[in-house]
């Protein structure tokens, strides 16, 4: 499992965080938390993951995985496949790619049996509540309505940061992450002061002019 805090930094589907500008940002992102001594995860797309995987000492996960064994299933990957490749975990979930619950179990069973670390997204408080019964390694809080944006989860939705934590805290002592317009490391110390223990932050680092300032400015609210 990652030291605590973390931050986890989602390549998406953004042009400057695919092909040969995602290992150039992999790059970054190893350089800095060696640097630093913090733990940056990157989660990439899976055409890049292998050839990222084999650059960089960081973790690297999946942004999504199907929840399906090996075998006739068209146009699929599964978490078997993650392992063989020596990916690290999985993003699950993530409100872009949401899932029905008995997948989101299937995931995280198959990525314990496998010793993948799994991160597993809810849209608010309630959800990552029940999904703290499933026992995933993280639960990530990201309010939809703030992704992309440039306000952040902490100062639009404090209040939900806590929620999340005292929802996910009663049921299990899972590490609690949040993101969403997360953009400097005034909204990363903020998070981290209600509790979180860690952030996701995708535009604000992979559509940075400078990703390496970027990071190394997100990376002062975790010190
Ligand atoms: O969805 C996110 C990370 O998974 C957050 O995206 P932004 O940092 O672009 O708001």
């Amino acid at each position: 499992m990652w030291k605590t805090p973390v931050l986890i930094v989602n390549f998406k589907l953004y042009k400057s965080g695919v092909g040969e500008k995602a290992l150039e940002l992999a790059r970054i992102l190893d350089k800095v938390s060696k640097e630093r001594g913090v733990s940056i995860i990157a989660a990439v797309n899976t055409f890049d993951a292998y050839r990222i995987k084999n650059e960089v000492k960081i973790p690297v996960i999946l942004q999504h995985a199907d929840a399906v064994e090996f075998g006739a299933h068209t146009g699929r990957i599964n978490v078997e496949l993650a392992r063989e490749y020596n990916l690290d975990g999985l993003l699950i979930n993530h409100s872009e790619r949401m899932l029905k619950i008995s997948d989101i179990d299937f995931l995280i069973q198959k990525s314990k049996d496998l010793n993948m670390v799994s991160v597993v997204c809810a849209n608010n408080s309630r959800v990552a509540g029940a999904l703290a019964f499933l026992e995933p390694d993280f639960i990530a809080m990201e309010p939809p309505e703030l992704i992309g944006g440039n306000v952040s989860v902490s100062t639009a939705k404090p209040e939900a940061i806590v929620e999340t934590i005292e929802a996910v805290k009663s049921v299990r002592n899972i590490p609690v992450l949040v993101g969403a317009g997360i953009k400097n490391g005034k909204d990363v110390r903020k998070a981290i002061e209600l509790g979180a223990e860690g952030v996701l932050v995708a535009s604000g680092v992979v559509k940075a002019k400078d990703p390496e300032m970027a990071l190394n400015d997100l990376i002062g609210g975790m010190m």
